[in-house]
């Protein structure tokens, strides 16, 4: 079964014009799949496109085995894959790291203790327990994105969309994420300008070149 299945996306910015023309992609259990594309090409757009935050000019979007078409289709769209956006300070909005990483799993239920566990467990395995209590805002660029990635997978998703998430990561802690994402079984969608790391991350790559997405070798 596909996890996500888009098919003949179209979409178009004014002013920007059509950035993707036909694009088609299917996601299965046990991909790493690495997208590539100039800037601006429509990586992002095409992620924002499978969490329906973007809605296309055309095209159809099914993702979990059912078609996704209105705004409540998608509220367990994006339950179910996690997002860890470009931008790091576009995730992280509360005072504390620990409250950053807790705000998911609160927001799905759990008790004030069970999020406590969660925030506890995670950061002892991402090894970053030493950032628990730092204020989000001032961490280095490369903490804040180690930090994003643990707030998504407190969401406990499926799928894991990664955009940049080497971006601002010294060669020791590309290393960890490399290490980290090994250890994930959840399915990957990577946009990732860097070759090496695409290389080390994905089993699979698809290029969006003229809005179309084509097969292309994982570390070209
Ligand atoms: N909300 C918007 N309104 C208008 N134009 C937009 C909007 N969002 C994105 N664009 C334009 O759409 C194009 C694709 O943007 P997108 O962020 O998807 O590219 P990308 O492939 O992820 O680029 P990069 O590698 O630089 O991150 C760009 O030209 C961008 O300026």
């Amino acid at each position: 079964m596909n996890l996500f299945h888009l098919e003949n996306i179209h979409h178009a910015w004014p002013r920007r014009g059509p950035v993707l023309s036909g694009a088609s992609l299917a996601l299965k259990a046990g991909d790493r799949l690495a997208i590539t594309g100039h800037n601006g090409a429509g990586k992002s757009t095409l992620l924002k496109i499978m969490l329906g935050l973007i809605t296309p000019d055309q095209g159809s979007v099914e993702a979990f085995g059912q078609k996704r078409q209105a705004e409540a289709d998608f509220h367990d769209v994006r339950r179910r894959a996690g997002l860890v956006f470009q931008d790091a300070d576009d995730q992280l909005f509360c005072p504390t790291v620990a409250d950053d990483i807790a705000f998911g799993p609160l927001n799905l239920g759990k008790s004030r203790d069970e999020a406590a566990a969660i925030v506890d467990q995670l950061l002892t395995r991402l090894d970053l327990m030493y950032l628990r209590d730092a204020i989000t805002h001032r961490l280095s660029g490369g903490e804040k994105r180690l930090v994003t990635l643990a707030c998504v997978l407190a969401m406990e998703p499926e799928v894991l969309l990664l955009d940049e998430p080497s971006n601002a990561l010294d060669e020791e802690n590309e290393a960890r994420l490399t290490d980290i994402l090994h250890t994930l079984p959840q399915s990957i969608v990577l946009i990732s300008h860097d070759a090496s790391f695409r290389a080390k991350v994905a089993n699979r790559c698809l290029h969006l070149k003229e809005g179309q997405l084509v097969d292309a070798p994982v570390s070209a």
